[in-house]
């Protein structure tokens, strides 16, 4: 195992009874994070969600050419002098794609939406209000305005401009836009690895025959679903390891030589069977979370071991996620060279009212029961807190914040709200 650059006595009382805001964990998180430098080049299809590491230019005008935004004809607003009706006669034929016309003399165009229009026309009445007569139109109603129903070359982007920053995920919209520059490419960061570690001698893994004393597994499956919805995550599963310091101490090296973050949950509270907390207390790292005024989730760890981002989720199921989500995942972000990394809150209000114990944050699972007058999400509380509960983290909509300075949350209050869906 590497040494620590920077250990911290995690025995030390003093220092760690001095819990540190969840805010905080995460910004020490985030501050030891080294962004990913290496790149690669993918086809647009294959870049959905990927992180962009370059910025793109688009290398010619969308549209490229003045085109027509409906089926009608192309006029020249100087042959409609006067009051109308005018009848023009019809010069030319022009389609999407087909090929152009010379420099017709006088008289309108048939064109079609998407067509170029040539130069010198100046407008395009759409054809319900146009009617056909032998090789002329009768175009009838106000004399069109300059320009009506023409599509301006580099109206929707002007030639070099920037399509896309570096750091963003790549949308399907974000696709489509480079797809409509010609960009065949786009560079992205490669992706993170994630190695995945559930420590516990009790886990097995669903499917498993259950004896007792032991559980199964739920945080594995919780981590690897999470992360699948990533496209830039890469994720490596270390399997169970049992709580056998040697064990644990050797799949945390091996993790950690092949991966940018090792995420391990279980093994991180004070108990003699609680190994992670053990090898790291040891020096088996550097550590820069190690109590944190949360529930739950209080003894998250984050730190590094060797190059690689190291966070150490308690084991209980809710204190595993929200640590996570919380905690890890902004650090994570930062890695894969995202610019927008902190969970996304939203104000909701509380339609619960509870008891708390001021000086930590809580994060409660809710369930949204409505919207008030003004389209704010109101909540519900799920469950009684208990951080093993996967019933109510399941039922949830989302994750509430309660502040720390708060001993009691009343109905009507503003409060934080993360849904799991965004949107
Ligand atoms: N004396 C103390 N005991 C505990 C403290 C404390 O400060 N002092 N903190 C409590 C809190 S808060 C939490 S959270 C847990 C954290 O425990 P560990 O991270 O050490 O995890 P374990 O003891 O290994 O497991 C806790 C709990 O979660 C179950 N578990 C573990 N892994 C999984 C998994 N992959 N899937 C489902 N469930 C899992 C495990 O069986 C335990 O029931 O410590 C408290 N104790
Ligand atoms: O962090 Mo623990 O989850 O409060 O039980």
């Amino acid at each position: 195992m590497a040494e620590p650059a920077a250990s911290r006595d995690i025995d030390c009382l003093s220092e760690a009874q001095k819990a540190i805001a969840p805010e905080v964990a995460a910004a020490r998180a985030v501050a030891i994070a080294n962004s990913l430098v290496e790149t690669e080049k993918l086809l647009l299809a294959e870049a959905t969600g990927r992180v962009v590491a370059a910025a793109i230019d688009t290398p010619i005008a969308i549209p490229p050419f003045d085109n027509s935004a409906m089926d009608g004809y192309a006029v020249r607003r100087a042959e409609l002098a006067g009051e109308g009706p005018w009848t023009l006669r019809v010069a030319g034929r022009i389609a999407a794609g087909g090929p152009g016309v010379g420099s017709p003399g006088e008289g309108a165009l048939r064109i079609f939406t998407g067509a170029p229009v040539p130069p010198g026309f100046d407008a395009v009445v759409m054809q319900e209000r146009a009617r056909p007569e032998d090789d002329t139109v009768v175009i009838s109603g106000r004399r069109p305005a300059a320009g009506e129903n023409i599509r301006r070359a580099g109206e929707d982007v002007s030639l070099g401009a920037r399509l896309l920053e570096p750091s963003m995920t790549l949308s399907p919209q974000h696709l489509a836009l480079l797809a409509g520059a010609g960009v065949a490419t786009v560079e992205v960061f490669r992706k993170v690895r994630i190695g995945i570690i559930s420590t516990g001698s009790e886990l097995r893994d669903p499917g498993e025959e259950l004896l007792h004393g032991q559980i199964y597994n739920s945080n594995r499956v919780m981590l690897r679903a999470t992360l699948a919805g990533l496209a830039w995550a890469d994720l490596r599963d270390f399997g169970i390891v049992p709580d056998d310091r040697r064990l644990v101490e050797a799949a945390l090296s091996r993790a950690a030589a092949s991966c940018d973050v090792v995420v391990t949950t279980g093994g991180v509270s004070a108990g003699d069977e609680d190994h992670v907390a053990a090898i790291l207390r040891d020096g088996g790292a550097s550590v820069e979370v190690v109590n944190v005024a949360m529930r739950p989730g209080k003894p998250v760890k984050i730190g590094q071991i060797g190059h690689a981002l190291f966070a150490g989720l308690p084991g209980n199921p809710n204190a595993a996620l929200v640590t996570f989500r919380q905690i890890a995942l902004p650090a994570i972000r930062a890695i894969a060279g995202l610019g927008d990394i902190y969970p996304a809150w939203q104000p909701a209000i509380s339609g619960f009212a509870y008891a708390k114990r001021p000086g930590r944050t809580e994060f409660v699972p809710v369930r949204m029961s409505g919207r008030n007058d003004r389209g704010l999400p109101v909540l519900e509380m799920l469950g009684r807190g208990s951080s093993a509960s996967l019933s109510a983290m399941a039922l949830a909509d989302g994750i509430a914040l309660l502040p720390p300075h708060d001993e009691a949350i009343e109905t009507g209050m503003t409060l934080r709200y993360e849904p799991f869906r965004a949107g």
